[in-house]
């Protein structure tokens, strides 16, 4: 196999800096450019943190893809930037791999006609951490026989994005096998804006953002005299590294958009 081309976008972040990690240990894969929002032109191991890192800053996407030959994009930037650098990549020919959350179901939906019009794989995976893939999988087989339920995603203070990508595809793998209903008494009244959480098809999301926290989420069912809780922790960002790996060695392989990893690790 060819060495894999690869740029990361936002190499600075909780994630990016993780994945510039994980992208110079791995033997197949080559850090040709990074996308930053600032330092452009500047060599990466001249940045606090990078030392012995060689890459080149980019601020303009579409410039570090018309100037450099690039395989894969691994996008970890913010909800405003995703769509626009998946778009970037598409247009010269890059197949993206996202992590970055935030997406609706028609910027989805968009994406994955532009991908397959240019037949380029491209994976948007709002979890890379496999036990986050287990909890959701794990909780789509419990609302067969469990339908009330309610989500409660714990995240860190500096996250943009509420409800989770994760907790909001939590709550559309559980909807493919969950008929819409609602929840609690049909009478309640909330004394607080917001004290029920987010309303997926009656499904209840509740985010909670704190110090101290990094990416956690309960799925909890209720039935008559019993209660189960599916939960999974990502006690730091390494979790989520052997899932971008993964994601980029997959998308090689496709010529369609896949959202989820559990597409991929059957
Ligand atoms: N799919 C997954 O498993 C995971 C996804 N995430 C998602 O990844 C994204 C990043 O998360 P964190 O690293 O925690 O955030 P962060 O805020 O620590 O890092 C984001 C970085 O992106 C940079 N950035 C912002 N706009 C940019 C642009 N236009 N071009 C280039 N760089 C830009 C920022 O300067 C910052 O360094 C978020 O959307 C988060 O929800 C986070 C953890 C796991
Ligand atoms: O912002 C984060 O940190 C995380 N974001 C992703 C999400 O929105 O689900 C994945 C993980 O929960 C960490």
């Amino acid at each position: 196999m060819n060495r894999v081309k690869i740029v990361v976008a936002g190499p600075r972040g909780n994630m990016g800096k993780e994945a510039v990690k994980m992208v110079t240990e791995t033997n197949e894969f080559d850090l040709v450019a990074v996308v930053d929002s600032k330092n452009d032109g500047m060599n990466l191991s001249e940045i606090d943190g990078f030392h012995g890192i060689e890459a080149r800053v980019y601020t303009d996407i579409h410039k570090c893809f018309e100037e450099l030959e690039v395989d894969v994009l691994i996008d970890l930037t913010a909800p405003a930037f995703g769509k626009k650098h998946m778009e970037a990549a598409f247009a010269k020919g890059v197949r993206p791999v996202v992590g970055t959350t935030g997406f609706t179901e028609e910027d989805i939906e968009e994406l994955r006609t532009i991908a397959e019009e240019k037949s380029l794989g491209a994976i948007i995976a709002p979890n890379f951490a496999i036990g986050a893939i287990l909890m959701m999988k794990f909780s789509q087989m419990a609302a067969k026989y469990l339908a009330d339920v309610e989500i409660i995603e714990r995240h860190h203070d500096r996250k943009l994005d509420a409800p989770s990508g994760t907790a909001v595809k939590t709550a559309q793998l559980i909807s493919e096998v969950r008929a819409a209903k609602s929840q609690g008494h049909p009478n309640e009244t909330e004394e607080l804006k917001g004290a029920r959480g987010a309303d997926f098809e009656g499904m209840r999301i509740h985010s909670v953002r704190l110090p101290g926290l990094v990416a956690h989420q309960e799925v909890i069912f209720g039935g008559v005299g019993q209660t189960l809780t599916i939960r999974h922790d990502s006690i730091n960002r390494t979790s989520f590294m052997p899932g971008v790996k993964l994601a980029v060695e997959s998308v090689l392989r496709i010529d369609t958009l896949i959202y989820g990893l559990e597409h991929i690790i059957e």
